[in-house]
């Protein structure tokens, strides 16, 4: 009897939870720990493997996930290679009421085989398979772009398909290493440097020299080569960028390209209420 399409293939199910990949990892310390990991289209469930009863699952949602990469481990003679996966989840703050955002890595060793290459070729599937299926989940903070595939019948378009494509979102970062008394580069080397390489997010970082260098820059700029201009600073270099936008020829256009902005002033009145209100 053929199986319904409709009901899960056991093949692919542990636990009574459906996976898209199961898999079976070391711990990166001690050899002798072991995770069953299971990536559905929506969490990836960790569980120690363990004789011991007791509460050792825990499932990330992938909509906090902002990217996995696969690597060898510092020591060439280790035959194992690892794959890394980067969460942000909203966690309870430390001696406090309210919720935050918190970093959360979590590092598998895959030596399944006595072969290095074969080693990585398997964390590598797995990190594609989580950067994908996170993707998925949030496809406007992946930058995805929706390819629409029509068909003309007697002048009557019909959508057949839509697909999401994914294409690096570019982003240029502008910051005034002056705002918020001097601390804001040192916010982004300390914080956003290590998400974006996370997120595998290419950026190209301009430091603002002088009063109107932001303003200058993006007046001058191939804004085809970015995604999205992000400021770094209090409200002063977001208002010289979107004066710098709003010189150009095309400023119909450049008025269009994505602004975010990050709080690196004193105050950040602005950025605190345009992230207040986007939650
Ligand atoms: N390298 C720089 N040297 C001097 N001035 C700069 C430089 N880069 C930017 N500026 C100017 O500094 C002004 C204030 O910058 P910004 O709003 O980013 O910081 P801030 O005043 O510290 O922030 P906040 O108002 O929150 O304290 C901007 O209008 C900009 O023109």
């Amino acid at each position: 009897m053929e199986r319904d399409a409709s009901e899960p293939d056991p093949s692919r199910s542990r636990n009574g939870v459906v996976g898209v990949l199961y898999g079976e990892f070391t711990d990166t310390l001690n050899d002798r720990v072991r995770y069953s990991v299971i990536l559905t289209e929506s969490a990836l469930t960790i569980q120690r493997i363990s004789s011991s009863p007791g509460r050792t699952k825990v499932v990330f949602n992938l909509t906090d996930c902002v990217g996995c990469r696969a690597h060898r481990g510092p020591d060439s003679a280790d035959v194992g290679a690892y794959f890394t996966a980067y969460f942000y989840p909203f966690k309870r703050r430390w001696m406090s009421a309210g919720v935050a955002r918190q970093r959360v890595e979590q590092c598998f060793r895959v030596a399944l085989v006595q072969d290095p290459d074969a080693n990585l070729q398997e964390a590598e599937r797995w990190a594609h398979a989580i950067r994908d299926a996170s993707v998925l989940q949030a496809p406007r903070r992946h930058g995805l772009t929706p390819l629409l595939e029509l068909q003309e019948t007697d002048g009557e378009l019909t959508l057949l398909h839509i697909t999401m494509v994914r294409r690096p979102c570019r982003v240029m970062i502008l910051v005034n290493p002056h705002s918020g008394r001097g601390q804001a580069l040192h916010l982004f080397t300390g914080h956003m440097q290590g998400m974006l390489t996370e997120a595998a997010v290419p950026y190209t970082l301009v430091i603002t020299e002088h009063q109107n260098h932001a303003r200058e820059v993006v007046r001058k700029a191939d804004l085809s080569q970015w995604d999205a201009l992000v400021i770094m600073s209090g409200d002063g270099l977001l208002f010289e960028v979107i004066n710098g936008l709003m010189e150009r020829e095309d400023w119909r256009e450049a008025i269009q390209t994505p602004l975010g902005i990050l709080p690196g002033g004193s105050g950040n009145a602005l950025a605190a209420s345009v992230h207040h209100y986007s939650q």
